[in-house]
């Protein structure tokens, strides 16, 4: 477990375990964190990543549905490559007794996880039945609204919450919005939560998928590969947005290498 997040003095209220998805690497790890048993750990890690894996294919293709793509598939496609760079990670909140309406609106509860936007493609995240996960409303971030923007997501143990990531934003050419949140510590019982963030392999590169680029939707950001949003992330705070880095001018770029125009 950890308190820091990230390497650049980002802290919360919660200790972690991340885990590389590759089942090389959770055989790894089962060694080290369950030394009697370390077979039942890898087996349990990789029986989750599977089925969560195929939750997020299906989310991934119906949106690519949804969106008109002439391969539904190419979502979901990053994330199956052998190579995917996916993680599992798991958080765990402990209770803060001293503070339980902390989880009410402008309660000023401790930072359990400080608000930031997920970078891979799509998250997705099980819970048990403790909330304090918040989503900020996109229009409400511009507006300054302070804490009254912040919309508290119930919790529910049956249930998984989806969170589109940087990545899926910068594929779909911002028709599909990375949500910034955060989890606001001040439960009276610990919460404890695991998300898979469904990445693509680090050589991958992400471009805005053409049919999401029209004349009246011209190209948002640069293509990137992941490695290289990931080396840019680690320069940054949790919070920063990191997608406008990438950000093309109005000159029209993503006209031109679609149609010509420009
Ligand atoms: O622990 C949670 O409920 C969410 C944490 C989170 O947003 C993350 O790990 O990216
Ligand atoms: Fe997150």
């Amino acid at each position: 477990g950890s308190r820091s997040i990230g390497s650049n003095g980002d802290v919360g209220e919660l200790e972690y375990l991340i885990l590389h998805t590759h089942p090389d690497s959770v055989a790894r790890k089962a060694n080290a964190i369950d030394t009697n048993h370390p077979h039942r750990f890898s087996q349990v890690v990789n029986d989750y990543v599977e089925a969560v894996r195929q939750l997020a294919c299906q989310v991934l293709d119906l949106l690519g549905e949804g969106l008109g793509l002439r391969d539904p598939t190419s979502l979901s496609s990053l994330i199956t490559a052998t190579d995917n760079d996916s993680l599992v990670r798991i958080n765990h909140y402990p209770p803060h007794p001293s503070c339980a309406s902390a989880t009410k609106p402008g309660g000023g509860g401790a930072v359990g996880f400080g608000e930031h936007t997920d970078p891979q493609i799509l998250s997705v995240l099980r819970a048990n039945d403790v909330g304090g996960l918040q989503v900020l409303l996109p229009d409400a971030a511009a507006a300054a609204d302070g804490d009254g923007a912040w919309v508290p997501v119930a919790p529910d143990p049956s249930a998984f919450f989806i969170n589109v990531g940087d990545l899926l934003q910068a594929l779909t050419n911002g028709r599909l919005v990375s949500v910034r949140h955060r989890v606001v510590a001040g439960a009276g019982k610990p919460r404890l939560a695991t998300i898979y963030f469904a990445a693509p392999p680090l050589h991958a590169t992400i471009s805005a998928l053409p049919e999401t680029v029209t004349a009246g939707a011209p190209r948002l950001y640069r293509p990137f590969t992941w490695a290289e949003y990931k080396k840019t992330m680690y320069t940054l705070r949790l919070s920063h947005n990191r997608l406008v880095l990438f950000h093309v001018g109005d000159g029209g770029a993503g006209i031109e290498d679609h149609d010509g125009q420009e």
